[in-house]
């Protein structure tokens, strides 16, 4: 059996290899050749997967390690008979964290305070859904709108995109992209709702770079727009409108969902489903893969206010360290990728142990999704 994987999935091969011959292989583009004889594909989301892709190929199943599906023809590949699996929720944590590490960036650097905020989230699924709980745990009011979930009767005060935009001073964007029906997101932020956020509000993208239409983004900015933004996805990837960047206040390069953990649920999300559909189903416990993280035990005194949170999120993750190589490179062709394939190693917040001395501190950050405990120090 020969197994196509991406060659940036951590893990694909210790895998894969429990169940046939692996070929781990470039995405953007992706060698055609190599599909010959392949039994299946691991894809990442630079990877269109569609008829002109797989047509008389041998491929049977194809999986992708991430969440977003919008680069897959699945309709395709199930009138093909083609299996197919994504990896729902893999990295919404990572991407919960990146929201958070550069929400805590912006309010120290023009001085508010987060619980003075009102966050809009638009896109109330695994990102979404975890970022209300963690922002909500903090103290801060969150807004939500998710018109699919809402018209499914599911619980939640959902508001319109309207209201949002109306009352949050954070607008971030969590939906899939939908170029059509009824839900569509393709320029759901467009011009007409770009300028009518509040004066000194914050757009944060973290999706899919066409939910916000680019073109209109850069047109309020250059009008003066009194508007901070953070983008982490283009209108186009990877070839950014670099005139855009230079006017968002953190830039980076499609990575918000890279944390290794994040990384390594997709790959094992993918493993799992088909190992499954080849009738070999096998379950794969993450922490046996993870290597210990960088920084392991901290002890915090007394009580958790705004900057020691920032200062304690930043030591796992400051979102400037992905900022600043991508305007360095940005325009070079190439470029984007490769700090893509070369990301730094990257935890989440669980993986760091903080010991605290005052238990609501211990409760507020266990709640945030660190490993804190509440143990007098001496
Ligand atoms: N930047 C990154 O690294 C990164 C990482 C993970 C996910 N993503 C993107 O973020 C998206 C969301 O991720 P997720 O894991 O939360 O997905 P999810 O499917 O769990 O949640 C998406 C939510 O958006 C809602 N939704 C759909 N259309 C909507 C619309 N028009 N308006 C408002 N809400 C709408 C859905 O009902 C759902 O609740 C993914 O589809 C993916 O494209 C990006
Ligand atoms: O949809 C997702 O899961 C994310 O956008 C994911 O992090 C994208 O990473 P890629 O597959 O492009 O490496």
């Amino acid at each position: 059996m020969k197994i196509l994987v991406d060659e940036n999935m951590p893990y694909a091969r210790e895998l894969f290899s429990r169940l046939g011959e692996v070929k781990a292989v470039p995405g953007r583009p992706i060698p055609v050749a190599e599909l010959a004889g392949a039994d299946a594909l691991m894809v990442r989301s630079v990877t269109k997967v569609n008829e002109s892709l797989l047509a008389n190929q041998s491929i049977k199943f194809v999986g992708t390690a991430t969440a977003g599906t919008d680069h897959v023809d699945q309709a395709w590949l199930a009138q093909a008979g083609i299996g197919f699996s994504a990896a729902p929720g893999c990295n919404a944590i990572a991407v919960v964290e990146y929201v958070f590490s550069s929400l805590l960036y912006l309010a120290e650097r023009d001085g508010f305070t987060l619980t003075d905020r009102t966050v809009g989230i638009v896109g109330v699924g695994n990102v979404g859904g975890r970022l209300q709980k963690r922002l909500e745990a903090l103290g801060v009011r969150t807004l939500l709108c998710d018109p699919p979930r809402a018209d499914n009767g599911d619980e939640g005060d959902f508001r319109t995109l309207d209201e949002l935009v109306q009352e949050a001073d954070i607008l971030t964007f969590h939906t899939p992209l939908f170029k059509d029906g009824p839900y569509k997101s393709l320029h759901l932020a467009d011009e007409a709702l770009i300028r009518r956020l509040k004066p000194g509000a914050i757009l944060i993208n973290a999706c899919r770079g066409p939910v916000v239409d680019n073109a209109a983004l850069l047109k309020c900015l250059e009008a003066g727009q009194d508007l901070s933004v953070v983008l982490d996805v283009w209108e186009p990837e990877p070839d950014l409108n670099l005139a855009l960047l230079d006017k968002v206040d953190i830039g980076t390069s499609h990575i918000a969902g890279y944390t290794l953990e994040g990384k390594a649920r997709g790959t094992t999300q993918v493993f799992e489903a088909y190992s499954k559909f080849i009738g070999q189903a096998q379950q794969v416990a993450l922490d046996t893969l993870l290597p210990p993280p960088e920084f392991g035990r901290i002890t915090l005194h007394g009580k958790l206010c705004q900057p020691t949170l920032k200062r304690l999120v930043h030591l796992v993750y400051d979102v400037r360290r992905d900022d600043a190589p991508l305007r360095k490179v940005a325009g070079i062709p190439g470029e984007f990728d490769k700090l893509r394939k070369n990301y730094l190693e990257r935890r989440e917040w669980s993986s760091l142990y903080v010991q605290c001395d005052d238990a609501d501190a211990a409760t507020l950050l266990k709640k945030l999704g660190f490993n804190a405990v509440h143990h007098p120090i001496r």
